[in-house]
């Protein structure tokens, strides 16, 4: 029994198995039997889908857009794909060229599998030109074709020539324009001429004579003629100018998925006869839509002729292998040739056209690391650092926002506050006019006007004195905000702190209630509150011991008995600037480089341009490790500018190896930089990823123990907060920083193990959501 693949049942050879032919290696025909001469011979046309099925979305419910598809293009042909707008076109480009993956279904191109090893697909053996521009707007043409040439691997001389070439040909302006200065229509070309630039074995083009003049449209159309004459090249055209389709070798009419015909226009015209391609295609539509559902019923494959009843029923070919009207297109070509069961093997003679085809893309894989090729490195790496460039926005952005970053937060974060007003109560003096206040006292071992004393010794930076007539009133104002805190003093308050002092434990309770300074605190602001009570405690110990020093008494008597002598690290009056600017500076390097990278790769995602580069052949991986060079020369820029500022400028404390300071701080840039590269991979469009970006700030920088440290969280936070990025190394900055600890203590290395091991997890998951994305 034969199946619809021509096949026997039992013998079916797995589509899914490479072929002897697959590498290039073995194209020897195989022997024998003729099922698999004629599925052998298949895999040779220039592409072959079978059974092919995509859907988008979920399983559950999925959008099918390909379903049970199956095209022949011969070699050496131009083939013209028409269809309604949303049917298929572009996605079936996808992947034949290997940008996408089908759902069930196999497509042969040249020869090989798209995606495989060694097929040179995508690569440079096809050319690719999609629907949209996709090009970069701030390069001239030139550096356009610079860019994809190198990525081809050709030379700049061959590039140069071939430029001149495109540039007459398709009457482009000076090659020294920039592409978003040209106009539609230019834009287009320069696109088709990307597409022409290595004269690739299969031209791929969507849709390229749209926006361009008739008489230009007719010599497109006779130049793909002409390439095709020889038989080596092969054109797939989208157009939905269905007429200039007619110049076509073959026309595949494309309706819900499906390929409703394929066909030479003449064949088609004639069979349907039909005066246009048009009607032909709005007839095999209504048919299509009239059988649909019986036709379902009894093939679960394109539409079936027998069911279509035509006219000229014996004139078409109809096989169920294809599922297709008239598979067996008769082109006129010469190269095609049909063997002695009528299926077409345009593989006789030309067996080692596709042997050195995918031999050369091997050849090139071989030549080269594994990993990536001079050219492509090139081209990737100077379209980078030229986009960057030409956008003094982004420049000003990279270099500039650190820098007023660190600025803002030297001035704004860390000084004490100045100006608190204190609402001051003085009943050891009859003040009539509370305007102008003079609380005269005498220096020396004179022990009155005590309270005058003690008022005078409050630091006038922070506090401003103002003086109320009673305690309510001084509680009041503190109340209703006009100061920070009430200060009050009682009409006895020197005598009773004198009796204090000379009495010792014999005082009684109103002598030690009347020598008491009382304070009231508004404390709804914590760190005003503290350094209210800070001065104020401070105050107190100064003018003790400026009494006890005046008496000649031994004034350490005025301290309490805890001495708190020169600190092991830090200084006595620590600064909170110097515990938050470690992890200020990694936080900054850090989101900078995730801002800067997760838009970047959107952005040429969102413009085609990822697309086209990935069909030319790049990788996910050289597409990042570009972005990793040039970020990390942009790193090494920015971490120099932050670290200038903070600790030469600002004058922030710095202890340790400045060289390990430096390195850690750039790993954190390139760990931003990997969560950038995670970002941009899951968010389709950059609104998703600024909010991603934005969502991850705040609690990314509330529980990496910048602003607070992590032992005042709960138990849980706090385990949660050691896994963060930032986390581990800010304490390891911060101990280099303010303790001067080396590489050899764990709190320092911690941090730089932490973040090599998150950079290389961020880097994974990023290539792993790439490539899965690519399928
Ligand atoms: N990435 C995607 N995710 C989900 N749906 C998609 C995606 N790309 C295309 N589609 C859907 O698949 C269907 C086919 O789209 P496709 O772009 O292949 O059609 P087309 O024939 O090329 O159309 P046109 O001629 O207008 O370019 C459309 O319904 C489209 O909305």
């Amino acid at each position: 029994m034969v199946d619809s693949e021509g096949v026997t049942m039992g013998e079916r050879v797995d589509p899914t198995a490479p072929g002897p032919d697959l590498v290039g290696v073995n194209v020897e025909r195989p022997p024998l039997m003729h099922q698999q001469s004629t599925v052998w011979n298949r895999r040779q046309q220039a592409v072959s889908v079978r059974h092919a099925y995509k859907h988008y979305g979920s399983k559950k419910k999925p959008n099918n857009v390909l379903s049970d598809l199956n095209m022949t293009v011969g070699k050496g042909t131009i083939y013209g794909l028409l269809g309604a707008s949303g049917c298929g076109k572009t996605t079936l480009l996808s992947c034949i060229v290997g940008r996408r993956r089908l759902n069930t279904g196999e497509i042969w191109v040249l020869g090989g599998r798209p995606g495989t090893k060694g097929s040179g697909v995508p690569g440079k053996r096809v050319g690719y030109m999609p629907q949209e521009i996709a090009l970069y707007g701030e390069f001239t043409i030139k550096e356009t074709m610079m860019y994809f040439g190198w990525i081809f691997g050709m030379e700049s001389r061959e590039i140069n020539e071939r430029l001149q070439f495109l540039l007459n040909f398709l009457d482009l302006p000076s090659q020294n324009r920039m592409v978003k200065n040209l106009s539609g229509g230019q834009q287009r070309r320069v696109s088709f001429a990307v597409a022409l630039m290595h004269d690739p074995e299969l031209l791929i083009l969507d849709e390229p004579t749209v926006g361009v003049d008739p008489l230009l449209r007719q010599s497109i159309w006779n130049h793909l003629v002409q390439i095709t004459k020889d038989g080596n090249k092969t054109v797939i055209i989208t157009t939905h100018y269905i007429e200039e389709a007619r110049q076509a070798h073959t026309i595949g009419l494309m309706r819900s998925g499906r390929l409703l015909a394929e066909e030479s226009p003449q064949r088609l015209l004639s069979m349907y006869q039909c005066t246009s391609l048009e009607d032909v295609f709005l007839k095999l539509s209504r048919k299509q839509v009239q059988v649909g559902s019986t036709a379902d019923q009894n093939i679960a494959n394109n539409i079936s002729l027998a069911s279509l009843n035509w006219s000229k029923k014996d004139a078409i070919s109809v096989t169920e292998e294809s599922g297709v009207v008239g598979l067996n297109f008769h082109q006129s070509k010469e190269v095609l040739v049909t063997d002695s069961n009528g299926h077409i093997d345009v593989s006789m003679g030309k067996t080692s056209a596709t042997s050195r085809g995918i031999k050369e893309a091997c050849d090139d894989c071989g030549n080269c690391s594994d990993f990536t090729t001079t050219g492509k490195l090139r081209a990737l790496l100077q379209k980078n650092f030229l986009r960057m460039w030409r956008n003094v926005g982004v420049m000003l952005f990279i270099f500039a926002l650190p820098v007023m970053q660190v600025i803002l937060f030297c001035l704004a974060i860390g000084g004490d506050p100045k100006g608190l007003k204190l609402a001051i109560v003085n009943h050891e003096r009859n003040f009539t006019n509370l305007t102008y206040q003079r609380c005269e006292w005498e220096p020396g071992c004179k022990l009155m006007d005590l309270s005058c004393r003690y008022i005078d010794s409050i630091n006038t930076s922070t506090i401003v004195k103002h003086y109320y007539r009673t305690p309510e009133e001084a509680k009041m104002a503190v109340r209703t905000g006009e100061a920070w805190g009430a200060l009050y003093f009682t009409e006895n308050f020197t005598d009773a702190l004198v009796a204090r002092m000379a009495l010792g434990k014999d005082a009684d309770e109103e002598t030690l209630d009347q020598s008491e300074v009382r304070v009231w605190l508004d404390m709804s602001n914590q760190q005003i509150g503290i350094i209210l009570q800070r001065d104020l405690q401070l105050a107190f110990q100064n003018f003790t011991k400026d009494i006890f020093r005046a008496c000649e008494y031994n004034e350490e008597l005025a301290e309490i008995p805890i001495s708190f002598k020169k600190p092991i690290y830090g200084s006595n009056q620590p600064s909170f600037t110097d515990f938050v600017a470690p992890g200020v500076i990694l936080t900054i390097v850090f989101f900078l480089a995730v801002a800067l990278t997760s838009s970047a790769l959107i952005i040429e995602r969102m413009e085609g341009l990822l697309d086209r580069s990935w069909v030319a052949g790049v990788t996910p991986g050289e597409i990042l490790f570009s972005h990793v060079v040039t970020q990390f020369v942009v790193m090494c820029g920015q971490t120099t500018l932050v670290l200038i500022f903070m600790i030469l400028v600002f004058k922030v404390e710095c202890r340790g190896d400045i060289i390990l300071v430096i390195i850690i701080t750039i790993l954190q840039g390139l760990c931003g930089m990997c969560f950038g590269f995670v970002i941009s991979a899951i968010c389709e469009l950059e609104r998703n990823a600024i909010q991603l970006a934005l969502g991850s700030f705040y609690p990314t920088l509330l529980l990496s123990g910048v602003i607070w440290p992590i032992e005042g969280m709960p138990t849980i936070l706090r385990y949660i907060s050691t896994f963060l990025p930032l986390t581990l190394a800010t304490t390891s900055l911060r101990s280099m920083m303010t303790r001067g600890w080396g590489l050899s203590e764990p709190d320092v290395y911690y941090g730089f193990i932490a973040t090599i091991i998150w950079i290389g997890a961020f880097l994974t998951i990023s290539l792993v959501v790439l490539k899965a994305k690519r399928g």
